[in-house]
């Protein structure tokens, strides 16, 4: 089997004296989307951090594109062609969306070519390019804040929940646009709690829950297993009540 594009083998990591990433085992294949799962806390974004360098790993190895990365620091990690769209968008709410883009494309001058496919992938973006982006609605900054992380091409990028309290027509939009974007090199690692957008979208799927994966396999199997489902995701429940 052709090794994965990013593999996590037996990662920990520790934020203070709390131990959240308990041996980590995740392999994301070249192209298309893999999906994490897991309830509130199971450690999903710490996963997403600890891979783009913001925590660093206290045990394990994490391999990306053939190479050790696991002591890189995010610049370096970022060098390497992984992009990361956390939850909270980082975006400057002061600055217009062409500033925020500018800003997003440090290996020179952005691409007018790649930038019109971004707008036929979030066409408000070119509505709103003079607008402070504090002015864009959720469901717009967090186009923005997925167009910066691709402003230049990446191997892979890290999206955590993009379509958390967003209306259902713009999740929509952003799962056209996710699909769109996994058709080209760019291979996406997603954080979702919406199962439904996860079964559009993901090829691959891994479960966490306790800071460890509990299940990793092909989406059509877990979607098409309701027993399955009901053992990982009710175990999740179960546990977070
Ligand atoms: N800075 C921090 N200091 C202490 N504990 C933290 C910190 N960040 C996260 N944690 C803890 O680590 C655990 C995993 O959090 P993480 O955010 O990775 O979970 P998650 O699966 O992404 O959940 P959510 O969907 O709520 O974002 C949680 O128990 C959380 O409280």
């Amino acid at each position: 089997m052709a090794e994965p594009l990013l593999a996590l083998d037996g990662v920990h990591t520790h934020i203070a004296q709390y131990h959240i990433l308990q041996g980590v085992d995740l392999a994301v294949p070249a192209g298309g989307v893999t999906v994490i799962l897991g309830r509130n806390g199971a450690g999903k974004t710490t996963t997403l951090r600890t891979i783009m360098g913001l925590w660093q790993a206290s045990g394990g190895t994490i391999r990306f594109d053939g190479a050790d990365i696991t002591s890189l620091d995010t610049p370096a990690i970022a060098r390497r062609g992984i992009a990361y769209v956390p939850e909270n968008m980082g975006i400057f709410t002061d600055l217009t969306v062409r500033e925020n883009m500018v800003l997003a494309a440090v290996d020179g001058p952005m691409d007018s070519g790649r930038l019109d496919w971004i707008f036929s992938l979030f066409p408000p973006l070119r509505t709103f390019w003079e607008m402070p982006a504090g002015n864009l609605s959720g469901g717009q900054k967090q186009m923005l804040s997925v167009a910066r992380a691709v402003i230049e091409p990446r191997r892979l990028i890290l999206v955590d929940e993009p379509t958390k309290g967003l209306a259902p027509a713009i999740i929509k939009a952003m799962t056209a646009a996710l699909a769109e974007l996994a058709r080209t090199d760019t291979t996406i690692l997603l954080v979702e709690q919406n199962f439904a957008m996860a079964k559009s979208l993901g090829q691959t799927v891994s479960v966490m829950d306790d800071g460890r994966i509990v299940h990793s396999g092909a989406m059509a199997e877990l979607a098409g297993d309701a027993a399955l489902q009901e053992r990982l995701m009710g175990l999740s429940l179960e546990t977070h009540q």
